[in-house]
Parts: structure tokens; sequence; C-alpha cells
């Protein structure tokens, strides 16, 4: 075990839920998505940090369950100013459902991402939705052979590359989601170009915004190499759009994720607020403006 392989017995009983749970009813789905980069782009021009707000009842590391309508959460999340909505669907240690996705989806006018634990190909043929998470760590990758590399996780079938163009094939815009650097340059050999650089890690579940410190500048870096060498020493794309998720629950979080690059911050559990019931409207809009705030601080 090292810290890449290690899961927390919650990840675990997540993965092991993924891989019973059945896919769609075998119709191959075709979504008219959304354009996520649009969206962000528009929610710069008005002057609103792009937040990407997560409709999530509850979760392993979660204070409690928030029961409300997940419609009315949504709802009141983009009246607060949120660029997009990201719902959990996952059933048993969320709280979510894809109908929840569905109802949200039919809703709101901005795009809404499938936040789950999609494995295979099957899995994606579940519901609509404009974005779909891919998770690098729980997915293979092919050697340069075309055979499957022998560290892919357990249990996984598919490949990232061809998850990847499987999303976009039903026209899912995917957002593929790392912990490290390793599996950023994974992501971007693969063809991503939505990444989302997670700041908990899967070992402990704890926080850590330095993560998307480390990984994200290092895209960056990593998509101009390859626009400098003619695109022949790696295959990056010429840039990508930067998530910097979870752990991110005050302004000052979120200035400091901007700092290092992120294009839009995906925050649940700070607008949630599983202990409290606060104002999910207010709680988004304190961090869209948080860049605008000058001098305040974090205890707004
Ligand atoms: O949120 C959890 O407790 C969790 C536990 C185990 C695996 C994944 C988990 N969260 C999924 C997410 O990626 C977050 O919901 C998302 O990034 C928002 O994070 P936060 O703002 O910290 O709620």
């Amino acid at each position: 075990m090292n810290s890449r392989t290690e899961l927390a017995p919650a990840v675990q009983s997540i993965l092991e839920a993924a891989r019973e749970r059945s896919g769609g009813d075998g119709e191959r789905l075709s979504v008219e998505a959304r354009s996520l980069p649009d969206a962000l782009a528009r929610a710069e021009a008005e002057g609103r940090v792009p937040i990407i707000a997560e409709v999530k009842p509850t979760s392993p590391t979660a204070d409690g369950t928030r029961a409300d309508d997940p419609v009315e959460l949504a709802e009141a999340m983009v009246e607060g100013g949120a660029a997009a909505i990201s719902v959990l669907t996952e059933p048993s240690h969320f709280g979510g459902s894809p109908e929840a996705l569905a109802r949200v989806r039919e809703a709101v006018d901005v795009p809404v991402l499938r936040k789950d634990f999609v494995l295979d190909e099957d899995g994606m043929d579940v519901v609509e939705a404009d974005l779909l998470l891919l998770i690098a760590r729980f997915v293979g990758v092919r050697e340069p052979s075309g055979s499957r590399a022998s560290q892919n996780p357990p249990g996984s079938d598919a490949d990232l590359e061809e998850l990847i163009a499987a999303a976009r094939e039903r026209g899912f815009q995917p957002l593929v989601e790392v912990h490290d650097r390793e599996e950023l340059e994974t992501a971007l050999e693969a063809g991503a170009e939505i990444i989302g650089v997670n700041n908990r890690d899967l070992a402990r579940l704890e926080v850590d915004l330095g993560t998307f410190e480390s990984v994200g500048p290092h895209a960056r870096r990593l998509c101009r190499l390859d626009e400098s060498s003619g695109g022949t020493a790696r295959h990056a794309p010429d840039d990508v759009t930067l998530i910097a998720e979870s752990g991110v629950s005050t302004p000052g979080d979120v200035r400091r994720m901007r700092e290092a690059g992120a294009d839009a911050l995906l925050v649940g559990s700070a607008i949630m607020d599983h202990g409290g019931n606060s104002d999910v409207s207010e709680n988004v809009r304190r961090l869209t403006r948080a860049t605008n705030l000058g001098g305040e601080t974090d205890h707004e």
C-alpha cells in the first residue's frame, strides 16, 4: 500500500456500491450539453468568481444530512450566482439520485455536472447531464503497446482514454478528476480538456488546498511545453479548464485557489452547510464575490 493505492474504508465501500449498481436501461444516451467554458466566461464577464455549487445531501465527511428539495437548493444556488451546478447522484453514501439530477437540469439553465463514480461505459447511460465526472484513480490506462497497464485498479475494465471518447460520443463534457501530478499527466495524455484537481485525499479524506497549488500550475506548464514543442513532445491541449475541487469554504480559500490558477471552484459542504442549514443562496454569493471583497476578512 502507498498513498496512491490506499483508499479510506468509505471510498472502498463507495466503489463496491458503484460496481454493484447497474447501468442504464441499455439505451445509449445522446445529450445536447450546455457548455461549461461558456458558463465560466459568462460569470467572469459579470464579475462573479465562477463557482460550481454542489447539491450534496450528505457525505462520509458531512456533519449531517440536508433533506431540502434538490431543485429548490439548485435554484437558490443559481440565484446566488453559481455558474454551474454539480449534483451527487450516488445514493448510498451521498443521498443523491439520478432522478434528482434530471429534475435539477430541467429547472435551471446553467450546466449541470453528474458527480458520481462512473467506472465503465454502461454507467454513463443513466441520466442526461452536461458534464460527467471520470475519476482518473478509478479507471485504467493503456500502455503505449495497447495492452492494459499492470498498475490498473482492480476491477476497472475501461481505460481513461476510451471513457473520455465514450462520454464525448454521447455529448457529455468529461470532467476528469485527478489527485496528483502523475494522474494529471495521465489525464492530459488521454485528451482531457476539463480537469478537476481534488484537494481531498482518498486515503484519509483530509483536505489540503496545497494539492491544487501543486498540481494546477503544473497543468499549465505542461500545456505550454506541448505548445512550444509543436505538440510533438506530449499530447496536451493548448490549454485546459482547471477546477479546484473540495475543501474551499471561505472567501480567503477562493482567493488562494484563484491565485494558483483555478478557472472555477467546485464547492459542496461550505454551501450546503449540513450542520447549520443556512441559506445556500447567500453561501454561494459570499464565494462568488470573494475577489471583490478587498480587505474583508474570512469571518464575515
Ligand atoms: O465529500 C466527501 O466526504 C467525500 C468522501 C469520499 C469520497 C468523495 C467525497 N467527496 C466528493 C467530492 O469530490 C466533493 O463532493 C466535492 O469536491 C465538493 O467538496 P466539498 O466542497 O469539500 O464538499
